[in-house]
């Protein structure tokens, strides 16, 4: 998942992407991959004067203080690409219906040179959730083995699901136990509460409030969680992440202008992404900025300026 930065820290590793249907390799031509380096340049400066993104909700750092008294319990961690100790880890790239097979081998292919265990699903649609499910389970059987050399009887295995907010750790589990146990909705921040729930006899789940670092000093990827509704509104300006995704659009290899010129009628210029959102705020929302900037994050979130990675894995 959508999925899903600062290499080291994970923040550069959100694999944070939407589809390209046209294109299957992952590497591509050497032109193409300069670009999307041109962009993290670009996307560097462009953020270097603005506002910074900036978040901690309570509900986080409460979360964060008892998911820590938690990991105690745990013998598994399904990590929705986040950070987290030396539990044997899942990587689960969320949201697979969002990235194109170029993208997912691109983050594959990343991930398996790290000896990193990948597993892609879809929270909507359940795939990915069986292959998960054993995958936990298979990491954790030691646990019984140890518990068995003791003269102990086996357990459950515990399994914590940790990630960024947004990126679809209620709907797995619920797809996991095929019933709605865990709140789960369109937005940053649903879930408050960090809470256990039986897997069968031999699995039990941890859903957890979605998790952000306290600080972070990299705002090219902050503004891309913005980007991915994975940061609540009040943290960011919304005028100023709007502009920068359309002068990110007509920059991706994947976009272009066209696309915006083609959805809207406006002239769009690379360096100029606040004045395409003006030129759209008098077009339709009665000089508006702000409704003008809504609807172009929004209409990205839904894919109506077809789909593309924010970002590809480092080389
Ligand atoms: N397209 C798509 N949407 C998904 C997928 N999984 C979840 N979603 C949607 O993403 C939104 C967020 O899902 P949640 O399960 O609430 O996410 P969460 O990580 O628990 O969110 P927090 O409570 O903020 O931590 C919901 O609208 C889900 O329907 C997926 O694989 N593909």
């Amino acid at each position: 998942m959508q999925i899903v930065g600062v290499k080291g820290s994970n923040w550069s590793e959100n694999g944070y992407a939407n589809v390209n249907h046209n294109s299957n390799m992952f590497d591509g031509p050497q032109g193409e991959s300069d670009n999307w380096t041109d962009l993290e340049t670009d996307l560097y400066y462009w953020t270097k004067t603005l506002r910074p993104v900036q978040w901690f909700p309570g509900h986080i750092a409460k979360a964060e203080r008892e998911l820590k008294e938690q990991f105690k319990l745990m013998d598994v961690v399904i990590e929705m690409d986040l950070w987290l100790g030396n539990r044997k880890r899942i990587l689960v790239l969320n949201k697979e219906d969002m990235i194109t097979t170029a993208d997912r081998n691109a983050w594959a292919t990343y991930y398996a040179r790290q000896g990193t265990k990948v597993v892609f699903s879809n929270g909507q649609h359940g795939m990915g959730v069986m292959k998960l499910g054993r995958l936990a389970k298979e990491l954790a059987a030691d646990v019984n083995v140890k518990r068995r050399a003791k003269g102990l009887l086996p357990r459950a295995v515990r399994a914590g699901i940790v990630g960024y907010p947004n990126v679809g750790k209620s709907s797995l589990v619920n797809r996991l136990l095929k019933r709605r146990m865990c709140p789960s909705a369109p937005r940053p921040g649903v879930t408050r509460e960090l809470r256990w729930v039986h897997f069968g006899k031999d699995l039990e789940l941890l859903d957890s409030p979605g998790i952000l670092p306290m600080r972070i000093n990299d705002q090219s990827a902050a503004v891309k969680l913005a980007i991915c509704d994975d940061i609540g509104e009040r943290s960011y300006d919304v005028d100023d992440v709007a502009a920068i995704l359309v002068q990110m659009l007509t920059k991706l290899p994947t976009v272009g202008g066209d696309v915006l010129r083609k959805r809207y009628k406006i002239d769009v210029d690379s360096q100029c992404g606040k004045m395409f959102t003006k030129k759209l705020a008098l077009q339709l929302f009665n000089g508006d900025v702000n409704q003008a900037a809504f609807r172009i994050l929004a209409d990205f979130r839904k894919g109506k300026f077809g789909w593309t990675s924010l970002e590809r894995p480092p080389r």
